[in-house]
């Protein structure tokens, strides 16, 4: 596991931006796993001055998101749909049909998930996954449960992911209250795996997800056992990590 802690969000956002690019300048049809959520838009940031400087490519590159809200239309402003088209798709050269989310709009969500296990096994590979973390253990939408599923599957959002995530809507309720995420076995699956996490009340989380015990009840401390484990986090989220 290589830890590094940040003292400001530019470098930390510089350094992972440095580690997405720096593997898509040296494997231009990489494949990369994608986050939402408030953590990756800085680092998005940067790749997005990157591709306009001419220092990275993403014309050849493929992207696969962890998750959707389900009952979003794709073009509502708080889908991931849009959230990706705004924060990178639409502001580098990356080709909407090798841009992959699961889309929650679909009329059959068992359907869907299929189609996106299709997709992934088609791809055959991630070669480097970007997560954020929610403060319950989440990665992508994989909740705390007694189990957690290998592919992709619909998911009952905890309340206090509703809670958090109410920030970008108009107002609580109309966070939706199911997503489609990518299973715990395609998130290990990737090559490498880049976990990002900002500000103090990630702390406790990231404590617990990297020195805890392994366990479905904080997903996030599955990623103990993956082999090339990058966590790249602020002063604050990092305080309780020992480096
Ligand atoms: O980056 P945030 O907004 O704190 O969210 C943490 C995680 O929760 C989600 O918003 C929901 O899964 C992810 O997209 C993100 O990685």
């Amino acid at each position: 596991m290589n830890i590094r802690i940040f003292n400001s969000q530019e470098d930390l956002n510089e350094a992972a931006a440095d580690l997405i690019g720096g593997l898509v300048l040296r494997n231009p049809s990489a494949v990369l796993g994608l986050a939402t959520g408030g953590t990756p838009v800085g680092i998005y940031a940067s790749l997005v001055r990157r591709c306009a400087a001419g220092i990275v490519r993403f014309r050849d590159v493929t992207t696969f998101n962890l998750d959707e809200y389900v009952g979003l239309p794709k073009n509502h402003p708080e889908s991931y749909f849009s959230y990706m088209r705004k924060h990178l798709f639409d502001a580098v050269d990356a080709r909407p049909e090798r841009c992959h989310l699961p889309d929650g709009s679909a009329a059959d969500i068992a359907a869907e998930c299929a189609r996106y296990d299709g997709l992934l096994a088609q791809a055959g590979r991630i070669d480097l996954q970007l997560l954020g973390i929610g403060h319950n253990g989440h990665i992508g939408f994989n909740e705390p449960d007694h189990a957690l599923l290998s592919g992709t599957h619909v998911v009952e959002l905890k309340p206090s992911t509703r809670e958090a995530n109410a920030r970008f809507f108009d107002s609580p309720e109309q966070v939706p209250t199911h997503a489609i995420t990518m299973g715990i076995g395609s998130i290990l699956k990737a090559q490498s795996i880049l976990l990002v996490a900002r500000g103090a009340d990630k702390a406790e989380i990231m404590q617990r997800a990297l020195y805890g015990p392994i366990t479905t009840d904080c997903p996030a401390s599955l990623l103990q056992t993956h082999a090339d484990l990058h966590v790249y986090v602020d002063t604050a989220a990092g305080r309780l990590l020992n480096v």
